[in-house]
C-alpha cells in the first residue's frame, strides 16, 4: 500500500522474481510488469486493480494483493484491507509521507492490519531515510523503528545495515535476482548504527516485559530475543519496522521478504474472526482459524472475464474442497464450488481444496457479490461486510449506435459488479443513463473497458458533480394516502418530524409512536417510503442526508390500511416537511496537495484562489513547496491539464475527498435553476 508511484508494482514485481514465480523481471514503465495486467494499466504505467498472488518464501506461503495508488481507486485499497493479515507500507525516499500514503494508513488502522514500512527508490536523487522516518512519525503519528540504516544513499546507495544481527548488507551488483554478502559493519558507521540499536531496543522493551527488564538490568538482548520481542509489538500494531532499498535496482528486496516472514503475523497470530448469526444478528458467533472449524470465508472481488465470473475469498475458518456446498447467508441460497483456483495475477493454477487463511478464486458463483460471506449451510455465519466511500461525480453516458444500445446495459451491470465504486441509474427525468464514481480517471477507465472489453461505443457528457442536499432547520409535517380504488381502500396516514443530523451522520430514523396509533406492522413500511424518497431531494434532486425523521403521530383504519398505503403517506409527509426544512445543497470538497517548484508557487495559488480554495496550510519539502488546499471538486474538472500547462509540467498534485460543504449561494442558485430547467 502507497502513494501514487512509491513503487508498489516494481517491488512485487522483484517479489514475484525472488520467490521463482517469473523468470524474468517485469518494468512498470516498458508496461510488462506481470501484476499490472490489464491493457489500461500497462499502458498508463498505473495499478488500476488489484491484483492478488501467491509464493513462497522460507517455506512461508504469501498471498499478496498489488494494490493501486490513485484515490480514484481508493475501494481496491479498502477491500484488500479487509482481509489481509499484515500490510507492507511503501515510501518515496525523497518525499516520506504523501496524502495518499496517509490515507491508505489511516485505512489499515481501521482494519487493524499490522505494518511494516519500506523506504523505496533510497537510488533517486534526494533520498533522506531519516526524513522519511520523520514523515511517519508526524504526519501518520505512528510508531516507527529502524531495523535498517541504509549505508550510502542516492547513486551512491550499496545495501543496508541489519540492526538486529548488526551486519552490513550490500548488494555489489544492481542486476536481476543479485544477491548481497553479509559483511562487517563499515567503520565510518558503527556509532550511527549502535545509536539506531539503542533505539530499536528502547521501542521493543517499552512494549515486552522480558525486554525492559533486560534493558533496565544494561543487558544486551540477542537478536533472536530481539526478533521474538519485535515481532509481537509489530503485530499488536505498537511499533511499525522500517527498512529500506531500492526495488528498482534490485536493492533490499530479499531483505524485506525477510522482514515479512519475521514480524508479519500468520493467520493463526491475528484474533479471530467475529461474525453474527444470520438467523439472530444479535448473536455473535466466533471463527477461529482452524482448518477443522465450520467454514466461513469473505467475498472481497469480482472480476467478470470472458471465461466466466471469478469470485475471490479469503477463507477465515475450516477448509473448502471442490464439490462442496456453501451458503451465502445475504441471499439464504446455496451453491456449488465448481472450481477453485489460485491467482497469479491473471493466470490461474487449479487447486481442489482451500484451508484457513487462504485466498483463492471461485469461478462460476453467480450469486456473489462483493462483501458476502460464504459458509457451511449447517452452521452459518455472517462476517462484517466491506463499507465503500460514495460516489463524488458523475456523467451521463449513450450509446453511439443502436446495437451499443443492447451491449451497454449488459456491459455496465457487468463492471458495477466487479466495482462496488462504480454506480449506474437512469436519469427519471431525461431518461439518459448515469455512471457515477470517485473521478475523473476511474470513469474514463471504466468507459475505456466497456469499449475494449465488451465493444460498446458510448458518448460520454461532461462530469457532474454529486451533491447532495440537508436541511438547516426541525419542521413537521403531515402524509395522508386515503384512496378507494375499485373495492378494496387504501389508508395510510403519518405525521413526522426531520431533524439536522451531524455532518455525516446520515439518516436516521426514529419511531416515538405511542399507544399503537401506527400499528407496528406499518412502521417499517413507513420508514421504507423515507428512505427511498430521500434519494430525490426537494431542492435540486439529490439526496438528502444527515437528518432524522421522527414518526412520532398517526391513523390507521382496521380494512383499509395496508403496507403500500403508509409507505406512501411516510414519503408524501417527507416530501413535504423537508421543503419546510430549510433545505440546503452542499457540494464535495476535496483536499488537494500541489508539489511545486517555488517560482511556480504564485500561479499555483492564485488559481487555487479562484476555483474557491482554501489554502490551508505550506510546507518546504527539498526545493519544492507542498501547497495544501480544500477546493469544492466542480472547480477541479481538468485541473490535471491546467496545472500542467501553467507550470510546464513542473508540479504535481493529488486529491482526494473531504467532506461536503455547504455550497454558497451563487452556485446553489445555479444548481437549482438548471434542475428546474431555467
Ligand atoms: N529510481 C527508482 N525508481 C523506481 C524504484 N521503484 C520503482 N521506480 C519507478 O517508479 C515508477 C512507479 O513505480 P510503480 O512500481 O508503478 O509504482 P506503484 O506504487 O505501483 O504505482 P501505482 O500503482 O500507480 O500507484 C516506475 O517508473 C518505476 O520504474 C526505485 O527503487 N528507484
Amino acid at each position: 500500500m502507497a502513494h501514487i508511484d512509491a513503487g508498489k508494482t516494481t517491488t512485487t514485481e522483484r517479489i514475484l522474481f525472488y520467490t521463482g514465480i517469473t523468470h524474468r523481471i517485469g518494468e512498470v514503465h516498458e508496461g510488462t510488469a506481470t501484476m499490472d495486467y490489464m491493457e489500461q494499466e500497462q499502458e498508463r504505467g498505473i495499478t488500476i486493480t488489484s491484483a492478488a498472488t501467491t509464493c513462497t518464501w522460507k517455506d512461508i506461503r504469501i498471498n499478496i494483493i498489488d494494490t493501486p495508488g490513485h484515490v480514484d481507486f481508493t475501494a481496491e485499497v479498502e477491500r484488500s484491507l479487509r482481509v489481509l493479515d499484515g500490510a507492507v507500507a511503501l515510501f518515496d525516499s525523497v518525499s516520506g509521507v504523501q496524502p495518499q500514503s496517509e490515507t491508505v494508513w489511516r485505512q489499515g488502522d481501521k482494519y487493524k492490519v499490522p505494518r511494516i514500512c519500506f523506504v523505496n527508490k533510497m537510488d533517486k536523487a534526494g533520498a533522506d531515510f531519516e526524513h522519511v522516518i520523520e514523515t511517519i512519525r508526524k504526519r501518520l503519528g505512528a510508531r516507527p523503528v529502524a531495523i535498517q540504516i541504509p549505508i550510502g544513499a542516492e547513486a551512491n546507495f550499496k545495501g543496508v545495515i541489519d540492526l538486529i544481527e548488526m551486519k552490513a548488507i550490500l548488494w555489489h551488483d544492481e542486476t536481476m535476482g543479485a544477491q548481497y554478502d553479509v559483511e562487517e559493519i563499515p567503520e565510518n558507521l558503527l556509532k550511527k548504527a549502535e545509536a539506531f540499536r539503542m533505539q530499536l531496543v528502547e521501542s521493543v522493551a517499552e512494549n515486552d516485559d522480558d525486554m525492559l527488564h533486560k534493558f533496565l538490568e544494561g543487558e544486551t538482548p540477542t537478536a533472536a530475543e530481539l526478533k521474538k520481542a519485535l515481532r509481537g509489538a509489530t503485530i499488536a500494531m505498537k511499533v511499525f519496522p522500517v527498512l529500506c532499498g531500492t526495488a528498482f535496482k534490485n536493492k533490499g528486496v530479499q531483505t524485506l521478504l525477510d522482514a515479512v516472514v519475521d514480524y508479519l503475523p500468520s493467520p493463526l497470530d491475528v484474533p479471530p474472526v467475529v461474525g453474527i448469526d444470520p438467523d439472530d444478528p444479535e448473536k455473535q458467533v466466533i471463527r477461529e482459524a482452524k482448518d477443522d472449524a465450520p467454514f466461513s470465508a469473505l467475498g472481497f472481488k469480482l472480476i467478470n472475464d470472458p471465461f466466466g465470473k471469478l469470485g475471490f475469498i479469503r477463507v477465515y475458518s475450516g477448509h473448502l474442497k471442490t464439490g462442496d456446498t456453501v451458503l451465502n447467508p445475504r441471499t439464504g441460497k446455496t451453491e456449488r464450488i465448481g472450481r477453485l483456483v489460485k491467482m497469479h495475477a491473471n493466470k490461474r493454477e487449479d487447486i481442489t481444496e482451500i484451508y484457513a487463511g487462504d485466498i483463492c478464486a471461485c469461478v462460476g458463483l453467480k450469486e456473489l457479490k462483493t462483501g458476502d460471506t460464504l459458509c457451511t449451510p449447517n452452521d452459518p455465519v455472517a462476517l462484517s461486510a466491506i463499507k465503500f466511500p460514495d460516489t463524488v461525480i458523475s456523467v451521463a453516458i449513450e450509446p453511439k449506435t443502436k446495437a451499443d444500445q443492447e451491449k451497454m446495459g449488459m456491459a455496465l451491470a457487468k463492471l458495477a459488479d466487479e466495482d462496488p465504486t462504480f454506480k449506474v441509474r437512469t436519469d427519471e427525468e431525461s431518461g439518459q443513463t448515469i455512471i457515477s464514481g470517485m473521478g475523473e480517471l476511474h470513469l474514463e477507465i471504466l468507459v475505456d473497458r466497456m469499449k475494449r472489453e465488451h465493444k460498446v461505443e458510448a458518448n460520454v457528457g461532461e462530469p457532474r458533480v454529486a451533491f447532495r442536499e440537508t436541511i438547516r432547520k426541525i419542521a413537521e409535517a403531515e402524509g395522508k394516502y386515503i384512496r378507494q380504488t375499485g373495492g378494496s381502500g387504501n389508508y395510510g396516514h403519518v405525521k413526522i418530524r426531520l431533524e439536522p443530523n451531524e455532518p455525516g451522520k446520515g439518516f436516521e430514523f426514529i419511531n416515538e409512536i405511542k399507544g399503537g396509533v401506527v400499528p407496528k406492522e406499518y412502521i417499517k413500511p413507513t420508514e421504507q417510503g423515507i428512505r427511498e424518497a430521500l434519494h430525490a431531494g426537494v431542492l435540486a434532486g439529490y439526496e438528502l442526508v444527515d437528518f432524522k425523521a421522527v414518526l412520532y403521530d398517526g391513523s390507521y383504519h382496521d380494512v383499509d390500511s395496508n403496507e403500500m398505503a403508509f409507505k406512501i403517506a411516510g414519503s408524501m409527509a417527507f416530501k413535504e416537511a423537508a421543503k419546510k426544512a430549510s433545505p440546503v445543497l452542499l457540494e464535495p470538497m476535496m483536499a488537494v496537495e500541489v508539489t511545486v517548484p517555488e517560482e511556480h508557487m504564485g500561479t499555483i495559488i492564485g488559481d487555487i484562489n479562484s476555483r474557491r480554495g482554501r489554502i490551508e496550510g505550506m510546507e518546504h519539502l527539498g526545493g519544492s513547496q507542498v501547497i495544501k488546499a480544500m477546493v469544492p471538486l466542480k472547480e477541479m474538472f481538468g485541473y490535471v491539464n491546467d496545472i500542467r500547462s501553467s507550470t510546464q509540467g513542473r508540479a504535481s498534485y493529488s486529491m482526494q475527498f473531504a467532506h461536503y460543504e455547504e455550497a454558497p449561494r451563487m452556485i446553489s442558485d445555479e444548481i437549482i435553476g438548471r434542475s428546474q430547467g431555467k
